[in-house]
C-alpha cells in the first residue's frame, strides 16, 4: 500500500441538497403516515426499547453467539476461531451488555427528568434478551406503539437495515405483525450528541499526547470504524444518493474519497469533530477501517487500522516538510457507540501493539457510551417522535437523517436470493398497527387479501 492512499486527500463538501426529493419516497404507503423527506408523523409511543447487537457472556456462549452473528453469511471457520480468542481473553464475556444496561439506566433517568413517561425494554440481535422475547414481552406488558433506539449510528446493512430486518423477522416469528406498532429512530451519526462527545475526547488525547512526545513532534489522528464490503457500502443509503455524491465529487467508486454513503457520513462526522478541536489544527488525519470478515476475495473499505499505521509511520514512511516522522497516533473509534469488543480488541490491542511496534506514541479517545450529551441525544431523538420537540437537530453537510427507510436503502440480498422482510422503511412488507386496522375497517375480505 502507498503512503499516498492514507494521506487525507481534499473532501469534496457534500451540500445542503444532498438529499434532494428524487432520492424520496414517491409516495406514502397506506398505513404509515411519513412525509416527503421520510419524517414521520408523532406518534403516542407508550415503550422504547434499546436495540443492540449482543454478545456472550461467558466462554460457554462464545461458539453459540458467533455462530448467531455469522449465520448463513459465509464467514470461513478459521475466522471465527479467530474472533473467539478475543472474547477467551477476556474471560468469554463481550463488554456490550453491561455498557447497553448502563446506557439504559441513564437513558432511564434522563426520560425521568424530563417527564417521559415510558419504560426502556432491551433486545439484542445476537443473544439474549433476544428481540423476539422483548418483543413480547412488550406486547404482554400491554403495549402497542413502540419505538426503538438502536446502538448503531450510520447507515449500512450491518448498522441500520440488519436491524430493520430483525425487527420484522421479530413481528413474524411471535406471530405480532400486526398487533403492535414497532418504528425505530432515525440514523444519528450526524446528531449532536453523538459528534460532541467524540470532540471531547479527541482534544484532551492530543493535549496528553503532546505531553508525551512534545508539543512540536508530529501527530496523527486515525479516525476508526468498521470495515464492511465495498459492495455493501455501494448499497448503504438510499437509491441514488452514492451516484449523484460521486457525480458531484466527479470520479468513480475508489478513486474519490467518500464516494458512498457509508464513508460519506464518517467524512461528515469527522469534519465536524475537528471542527470542535482547536487543538486539531494543522494535524493531518485519516478515516481507516477495522475488523475486515469474510472471504479474502471479497473486496472490503480500505485500509486496514494497522496497515495505514504502518504506512504513514514504518521504516519506508517519508518525512514531512520539516524532516518529521510520525511521533504518535490518536486513534478516534468514530464508528462505534460504546467501548466493547471491537474496540478493546481491534484498537486497544491489536492497534495498540502496531505503535509498540512503530515506537510511536499512542492514544485511543473513548467512544460516547453514556457520556451526558449522548443520552441526551437519544431522549431528543425519542422527544422528536413524541412530537414533543421542535426541529430535528443535526450538524455537518447531511440533513437529519429519515424516521422511514427509503425503498432499497441498504438493501441485501440473501444467498438464496431473497430479500428480508423489514420494519420502518418506505416499501416494509412488514405492515404496523394502523394499517392492521385500516385492514379490519375494510371488512374481513381486506384484512384476508393481505
Ligand atoms: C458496520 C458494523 C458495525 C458497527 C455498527 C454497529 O455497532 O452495529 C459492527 C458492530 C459490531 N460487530 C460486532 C461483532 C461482530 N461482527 C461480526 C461480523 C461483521 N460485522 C460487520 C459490520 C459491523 N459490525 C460485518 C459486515 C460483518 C461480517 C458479516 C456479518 O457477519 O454480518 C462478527 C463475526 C465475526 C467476524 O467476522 O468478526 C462479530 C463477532 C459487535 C459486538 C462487539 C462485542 O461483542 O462487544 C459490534 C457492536
Ligand atoms: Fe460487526
Amino acid at each position: 500500500m502507498s503512503t499516498e492512499q492514507t494521506v487525507p486527500v481534499p473532501v469534496h463538501p457534500v451540500p445542503e441538497d444532498a438529499v434532494r426529493p428524487e432520492h424520496a419516497p414517491e409516495e406514502a404507503a397506506p398505513g404509515l403516515d411519513y412525509d416527503a423527506r421520510g419524517v414521520m408523523a408523532a406518534k403516542d409511543y407508550d415503550a422504547v426499547i434499546v436495540a443492540s447487537f449482543g454478545g456472550p457472556e461467558g466462554q460457554e456462549d462464545v461458539i453459540p453467539f458467533l455462530r448467531n452473528v455469522t449465520r448463513g453469511r459465509g464467514i470461513p471457520d478459521e475466522r471465527l476461531e479467530e474472533v473467539a480468542t478475543h472474547y477467551r481473553a477476556n474471560g468469554g464475556v463481550s463488554p456490550i451488555n453491561a455498557q447497553n444496561r448502563a446506557l439504559i439506566a441513564a437513558l432511564e433517568e434522563e426520560f425521568a427528568s424530563r417527564g417521559i413517561d415510558l419504560p426502556v425494554y432491551f433486545g439484542n440481535r445476537n443473544w439474549e434478551p433476544y428481540l423476539p422475547d422483548t418483543l413480547q414481552r412488550a406486547y404482554d406488558d400491554g403495549h402497542r406503539r413502540i419505538l426503538t433506539v438502536t446502538t448503531s449510528a450510520y447507515s449500512c446493512y450491518s448498522s441500520c437495515r440488519q436491524y430493520r430486518e430483525d425487527m420484522g423477522m421479530a413481528l413474524r416469528s411471535t406471530g405480532l405483525e400486526g398487533k403492535l406498532d414497532l418504528d425505530k429512530t432515525r440514523q444519528y451519526f450526524n446528531h449532536p450528541g453523538f459528534v460532541e462527545p467524540f470532540a471531547e475526547g479527541l482534544r484532551s488525547d492530543l493535549i496528553s499526547i503532546r505531553g508525551e512526545v512534545g508539543d512540536d513532534a508530529r501527530l496523527h489522528v486515525l479516525f476508526a470504524t468498521h470495515s464492511i464490503p465495498t459492495a455493501d457500502a455501494e448499497a448503504a443509503g438510499p437509491r441514488g444518493l452514492a451516484a449523484d455524491l460521486r457525480e458531484q465529487a466527479g470520479g468513480a467508486p475508489g478513486e474519490v474519497e467518500g464516494a458512498d454513503v457509508y464513508s460519506a457520513q464518517h467524512l461528515d462526522v469527522i469534519r465536524e469533530i475537528i471542527a470542535r478541536v482547536p487543538e486539531a489544527e494543522g494535524v493531518d488525519w485519516s478515516l481507516v477501517y477495522q475488523s475486515r470478515s469474510g472471504a479474502p476475495h471479497v473486496p472490503w473499505l480500505e485500509p486496514d487500522v494497522n496497515d495505514a499505521m504502518e504506512a504513514l509511520a514504518g521504516p519506508d514512511a517519508p518525512a514531512d516538510e520539516q524532516g518529521r516522522r510520525v511521533a504518535g497516533f490518536v486513534v478516534v473509534p468514530v464508528g462505534f457507540v460504546s467501548d466493547h469488543m471491537e474496540v478493546l480488541w481491534d484498537l486497544d490491542t491489536e492497534a495498540k501493539e502496531t505503535a509498540g511496534e512503530l515506537g510511536v506514541a499512542f492514544r485511543r479517545s473513548p467512544t460516547p457510551g453514556t457520556d451526558p450529551r449522548f443520552v441526551a441525544g437519544l431522549a431528543d431523538l425519542v422527544e422528536e417522535r413524541l412530537g414533543r420537540r421542535e426541529g430535528r437537530a443535526s450538524t455537518g453537510c447531511f440533513p437529519a437523517w429519515y424516521d422511514v427507510c427509503r425503498p432499497d436503502c441498504c438493501v441485501k440480498v440473501m444467498r438464496d436470493g431473497s430479500v428480508r422482510p423489514t420494519t420502518s422503511a418506505v416499501d416494509a412488507p412488514v405492515r404496523g398497527l394502523a394499517e392492521h386496522e385500516a385492514g379490519q375497517a375494510q371488512g374481513p375480505e381486506g384484512a384476508d387479501a393481505r
